[in-house]
């Protein structure tokens, strides 16, 4: 047991316990608190491998501290929070979660579709207020999803499994990336399109893309004027790109009808945050991949991950 693991969250027992009588185990003990900077700085100067979340900065302050690391795990598919190039020139290896976390992801990301189209959030809690005094014709009356246009901006693995859904739904398909996707077209019917014609077009608008230089801020004011005023935008990538300043405005003058959030810019969102006090947005806590199966699988992919890194193997899921 000469190796050691830094674990930046409580994660159960069961998903550890295979490890702890092979590697030295350091693991934050709460759940649902960030590990403090401090802490992070001080344990990674010792570790070998890291385990960590998408909310801890992995910088080069960090991989600076860091020793004799040969690994950080991220548990999650995105890995904007790692500065993944210097990790590489330092030789350590940047595994994430991909694949496992698709379905589930496509699950929340057109659960978010329809709660917004149809007010489903509102309405419920205009039920539980006890203000439903009486049916009434237009009563929470929002918008239909079935036979409209989905915009996937973002056609990659999470993209194609949303596609999927909508195309059960008889959606019209359009989606940019910045490579064509043959297979999803032939088996999806889905269209390529600029994004500049898909944002006009489509009547939901979805974010799938990873945050990037390149995707910072691409859904701001001049995107959401050229949206339909009918148009619902969804993100469920990260909140990096989104402009939220002009996605609040855009809804607030009625440029578009609504949003479905699962991601936001500063996580968690200060509950007095201009979008959430908007009636047209259904908001979420960044719960995409939140499923005890899905989690579960995440956490035990990291760990197989560091796993064979330490035992000199290559990693299942490397990202450089
Ligand atoms: N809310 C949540 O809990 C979750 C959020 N996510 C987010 O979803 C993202 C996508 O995950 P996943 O589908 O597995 O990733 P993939 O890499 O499979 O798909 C991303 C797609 O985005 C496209 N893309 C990249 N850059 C651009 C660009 N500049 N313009 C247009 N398209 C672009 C890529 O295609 P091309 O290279 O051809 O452009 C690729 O097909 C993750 O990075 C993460 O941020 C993931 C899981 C859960
Ligand atoms: O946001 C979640 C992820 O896996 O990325």
């Amino acid at each position: 047991m000469d190796k050691r693991i830094v674990i930046s969250r409580k994660l159960p027992e069961t998903i550890i316990s295979p490890y702890v009588n092979t590697y030295m185990i350091t693991m934050w003990p709460d759940e649902d608190k960030v590990m403090e900077r401090s802490s992070l700085l001080k344990d990674v100067s010792k570790a070998d491998a890291l385990l960590s979340m998408l909310t801890d900065k992995i910088d080069k302050e960090v991989i600076d501290h860091a020793k004799q690391l040969r690994i950080i795990a991220n548990m999650a598919v995105g890995y904007d929070n790692i500065d993944v190039d210097y990790a590489r020139e330092k030789g350590i290896v940047v595994t994430n979660t991909p694949d496992i976390l698709t379905e589930t992801t496509a699950d929340l990301t057109f659960l978010l579709v329809l709660a917004t189209a149809r007010k489903f959030v509102q309405a419920n809690r205009y039920i539980i207020d006890g203000q439903w005094k009486n049916w009434s014709p237009f009563l929470w009356a929002g918008t239909d999803v079935h036979q409209k246009t989905i915009g996937i901006v973002g056609m990659g693995r999470i993209g194609e499994a949303v596609a999927r859904r909508a195309k059960g739904f008889n959606m019209d398909i359009l989606y940019h990336n910045r490579n064509r996707k043959d297979k999803a077209e032939s088996e999806l019917g889905a269209h390529y399109v600029s994004f500049d014609r898909l944002v006009e077009k489509a009547d939901f608008v979805v974010s799938m893309t990873p945050l990037n230089e390149h995707t910072k801020d691409m859904f701001n004011e001049a995107v959401f004027k050229k949206m339909k005023k009918s148009a619902i935008f969804i993100n469920t990538s990260r909140g990096g790109v989104v402009k939220e300043k002009d996605l609040y405005e855009a809804l607030q003058n009625g440029e578009i009808a609504g949003a479905g959030l699962d991601v936001f810019k500063n996580e968690p969102i200060n509950e007095k945050h201009p979008l959430l006090q908007l009636e047209n947005v259904t908001a979420l806590p960044h719960i995409g991949s939140a499923t005890m199966e899905t989690r579960t699988a995440m956490a035990q992919l990291s760990l197989e991950n560091i796993d064979l890194v330490l035992k000199g193997k290559k990693p299942k899921t490397p990202v450089n």
